[in-house]
């Protein structure tokens, strides 16, 4: 199994536990690795046998500024969904960052593992 990897992909949405993050979308960034088999698009060469990570960064960006979530834990794993909804992508690890959420750390986030077996 081979991976497809989409690090840093910048996000909107509306994200926080305080009611002054409610009121706008915050900046978020997506780091991905994805288990996909590449041998059909290597022989092919043909972007039709490859998971269009062009196509699944606009999808992410559509899913995360459709979602207004509290919790980090909530938008990466809506995230992931979407991800998977790619029945090629056998599984995804994910990173969520949220820049400047707590002014004294340099970052913070969620990393998380999701696979086809387990998708609803
Ligand atoms: N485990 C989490 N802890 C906290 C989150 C979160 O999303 N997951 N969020 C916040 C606040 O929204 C913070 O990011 C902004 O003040 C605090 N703790």
């Amino acid at each position: 199994m081979d991976t497809v990897f989409l690090q840093g992909l910048e996000l909107r949405s509306v994200i926080g536990v305080h009611a002054w993050e409610r009121a706008f979308a915050q900046r978020l960034k997506l780091d991905l690795r994805l288990a996909v088999d590449t041998g059909a698009a290597a022989a092919s060469d043909d972007l039709a046998d490859a998971v269009d990570y062009a196509a699944l960064a606009e999808q992410l960006t559509q899913t995360a500024a459709a979602a207004d979530c509290q919790l980090i834990e909530a938008l990466a794993d809506r995230l992931a969904a979407t991800v998977l909804s790619h029945a090629a992508i056998q599984s995804v690890d994910l990173t969520l960052h949220k820049p400047g959420a707590l002014p004294a750390a340099t970052d913070v986030g969620v990393a998380i593992t999701r696979s086809q077996q387990e998708a609803p």
